[in-house]
């Protein structure tokens, strides 16, 4: 299909008026095949592994350190280390935005247009299990396709919102050291790999956006504590939504300063000296905005903001029914100074930070920790991917190639009669290789399956 059907003749003389010489290059780019991305969860795999995992297969993504390309036949979605949550599926230049905003363990982080959660689990994993993140979409369903990429990531330290960014700013003011406003765009960036972002952009358009970005942003800005940095990136290359939106910004709050962003491979500059485009016939991706921005007075410390919000935390609470007590008992201490938070038959462990707000719509408060039914505790998916192999005891370690691993994954019981790794009844966890799957509970010579029936190998 040529190039003018493809897009609407209006984008196509403004990208040809602010392109110039490259529109020629730009069109061309449309021809190439989409790039597909795998990103290393670095909280318990490394790069080096994911590499040799499939070997020959992946070549590094410039601007993303734990980003590869792959090729579209290898689908890693069919693995079952990709069930162990220990990569995601990421296009390549969506890696960018979560490797720019500088995060570091302890901090308070918000993605505050979060879903599904590609850039969510990357924020999450940068924190290395320390400070806390939340990741929150304005769609209750959408933020729910991001509360399983979250699980499966196995960040522990989280909570996962469905709100408007005006009920969050009204109960986190001033609150957070790091946030990224991933807006909703007009997706221009997109159009190559996304056909249906085109008939979007020609109901909406650049304008109906950038109302909404304003609006965000100037919500988001409120949230940030004095000191912090925003990243606001989008996926369009429209002024209006990209820099205008900064300059607006920078205008109505004079806190905010802009913060170079430092070069990497890949990265051009936008029209405001130290904001970033990517650009797909620059690069091996599809098209990004970002910039970054401070406020200034660092001299509030977190803890200052801490005391701040002290007054909202949680209450203290009660004590652990005995299953689930005996069963915190098994895991490392890390886990068991957590403060929990039960909810009906459903319990918590809280992050350090107990951001807990009444009247918040809270899709998870914490690590599910599990469930009591009639007093007796199951554990949760979700708590054996936070795990690692070496906290719990009672495991059982299937080679990759052992074709017991996708039986498990597929949810069948497992026979051990005469297997070596028969051991004592209850919990188990099954791991493939070094990392954790999900449970099983073992009963003479079975491992009953208590693998998420939703997650299951299809
Ligand atoms: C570009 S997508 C985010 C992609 C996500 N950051 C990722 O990496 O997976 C924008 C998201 O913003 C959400 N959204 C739209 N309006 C919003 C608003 N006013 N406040 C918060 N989120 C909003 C949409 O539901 C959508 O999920």
């Amino acid at each position: 299909m040529s190039i003018e059907n493809r897009l609407p003749e209006a984008y196509l003389q403004r990208m040809r008026r602010e392109l110039g010489g490259e529109a020629d290059a730009y069109e061309a780019s449309f021809c190439e095949k989409p790039f597909y991305g795998i990103r290393a969860n670095t909280a318990k795999f490394r790069v080096e592994d994911m590499k040799r995992t499939f070997p020959g297969q992946l070549t590094p993504v410039p601007w993303a350190p734990e980003g590869c390309y792959y090729p579209a036949e290898l689908r890693p979605a069919r693995h079952p280390y990709y069930y162990a949550g220990l990569y995601y599926l990421q296009e390549p230049s969506a890696m960018s935005p979560g490797s720019v905003l500088p995060i570091v363990p302890g901090d308070r982080v918000l993605d505050l247009c979060g879903a599904p959660g590609g850039k969510a689990t990357q924020l999450g994993m940068r924190l290395m299990g320390s400070g806390v993140l939340f990741a929150n979409d304005i769609s209750a369903s959408r933020a729910q396709a991001m509360l399983k990429n979250i699980e499966l990531a196995g960040i522990p330290n989280v909570y996962v919102t469905a709100e408007t960014p005006e009920h969050l700013a009204e109960n986190f003011p001033e609150y957070f050291d790091k946030i990224l406003v991933d807006a909703p765009c007009s997706g221009e960036g997109m159009f190559r790999r996304e056909p249906s972002m085109v008939k979007d952009w020609e109901a909406k358009g650049p304008a109906y956006y950038a109302d909404i970005q304003q609006q965000i942003l100037r919500t988001a800005v409120r949230m940030l504590r004095p000191g912090g940095m925003l990243l606001y990136s989008t996926c369009t290359f429209s002024t209006e939504e990209d820099e205008e939106n900064v300059r607006k910004l920078l205008a109505q709050d004079p806190a905010l300063s802009l913060v170079p962003i430092a070069p990497r491979p890949g990265f051009s500059d936008g029209k405001i000296p130290g904001t970033v485009k990517l650009w797909p016939h620059k690069i091996h991706g599809e098209g990004h905005f970002l910039s970054l921005f401070q406020k200034a007075g660092g001299s509030d410390s977190k803890e200052a903001a801490a005391s701040k919000s002290a007054k909202c935390s949680a209450s203290k609470p009660g004590r652990l029914p005995e299953e689930a007590a005996a069963f915190l008992a098994r895991l490392p201490e890390k886990y068991r100074k957590l403060t929990f938070l039960q909810v009906k038959e459903n319990i918590y462990l809280l992050p350090e930070d107990t951001a807990l707000r009444p009247g918040l719509h809270y899709l998870r408060t914490g690590l599910f920790f599990g469930a009591l039914k009639k007093e007796h505790f199951t554990p949760s998916q979700a708590l054996a991917l936070a795990l690692s192999a070496e906290d719990f005891s009672g495991k059982v370690l299937y080679p990759l190639e052992d074709e017991r691993v996708i039986r498990y994954l597929k949810g069948e019981t497992i026979d051990t009669s005469g297997a070596e790794e028969d051991g004592p009844d209850g919990w188990n966890l099954i791991c493939v290789d070094r990392y954790p799957l999900g449970w099983a509970k073992r009963s003479k010579h079975n491992l009953k399956n208590k693998y998420c029936p939703g997650w299951r190998w299809q």
